[in-house]
């Protein structure tokens, strides 16, 4: 299968996360069960992300990603209420959840475990869903991990050379002993995966100050399309329009 040369963004997008866990908008620290901080309402939260200018919501089901339940209804009426487009993450690992997640309007899905566990299924939504699938691809080291980041999923550029193959349009890549830490980015992660293919990167996990993303924004060029912001932006480290003036003035 060919895919479409990569198109370089003028700027880096930013994804403001809005992780949901029994209801609340929370923060994990390296994706862990039981490391919750509660941060309210998701929905306020991701309207707060719209006024401020975000162009994207990174919206994730955690109870779906670690099979405690799900918040499939709440999630549903954040995506009816954005004006922007939604990335969709969580336990989206069959036909129905699939269904269920494609329906609520979100402009593209992340597929996780199901990219491990289940290739067969995962090669046919691509190919049925083009650009509305992304896969995220959660590691430590080079080590992939999925069901929640519990388990061990296999290497990171075997199964990325299967997924380009496949025709996947997009990677979100996830440095699990950054995520939710505030310890700056696995910019070196990034780069090898961006030499290891030529569809857009999203970078995720870690982010602590403009100056990471200044640097993320640097990435453009090798194929980071765009950066998750999650607990930097809860903890107040910046705030979403400074961040969007740093990434506009890096890379234009
Ligand atoms: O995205 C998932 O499916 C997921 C599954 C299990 C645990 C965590 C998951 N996502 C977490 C995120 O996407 C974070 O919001 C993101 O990495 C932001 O990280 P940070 O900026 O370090 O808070």
């Amino acid at each position: 299968m060919t895919n479409p040369p990569r198109v370089t963004p003028a700027t880096l997008e930013l994804l403001p996360a809005v992780d949901v866990r029994g209801g609340q908008a929370v923060r994990l620290v390296h994706g862990e069960s039981g490391t919750e901080t509660a941060y309210g309402d998701p929905l306020q939260a991701a309207l707060a992300w719209q006024r401020a200018g975000a162009g994207w919501l990174h919206l994730v089901d955690l109870d779906a990603a670690f099979g405690t339940g799900d918040n499939r209804e709440q999630i549903a009426e954040v995506v009816r209420a954005m004006d922007i487009r939604v990335e969709l993450s969580g336990g989206i690992r069959d036909d129905e959840t699939l269904a269920a997640a494609l329906a609520t309007g979100c402009t593209r899905v992340n597929l996780g475990t199901a990219a491990l566990e289940s290739p067969d299924w995962v090669a046919r939504v691509i190919a049925e869903h083009g650009d509305r699938v992304a896969v995220g691809l959660d590691v430590r080291g080079t080590t992939l991990r999925g069901r929640g980041w519990t388990r061990d999923g296999g290497d990171l550029f075997e199964t990325l050379a299967r997924l380009n193959a496949e025709g996947c349009a997009r990677y979100v890549v996830t440095d699990i002993n950054k995520d939710g830490t505030l310890r700056g980015p696995n910019l070196d992660l990034l780069r090898s995966v961006c030499a290891a293919t030529d569809r857009p990167v999203v970078a995720s996990g870690g982010v602590s100050s403009l100056d990471d993303l200044r640097a993320l924004a640097g990435l453009v060029p090798e194929g980071v399309e765009g950066a998750i912001v999650g607990k930097a932006l809860y903890a107040g480290a910046f705030t979403l329009e400074e961040a969007l003036r740093a990434t506009e003035a890096e890379t234009t």
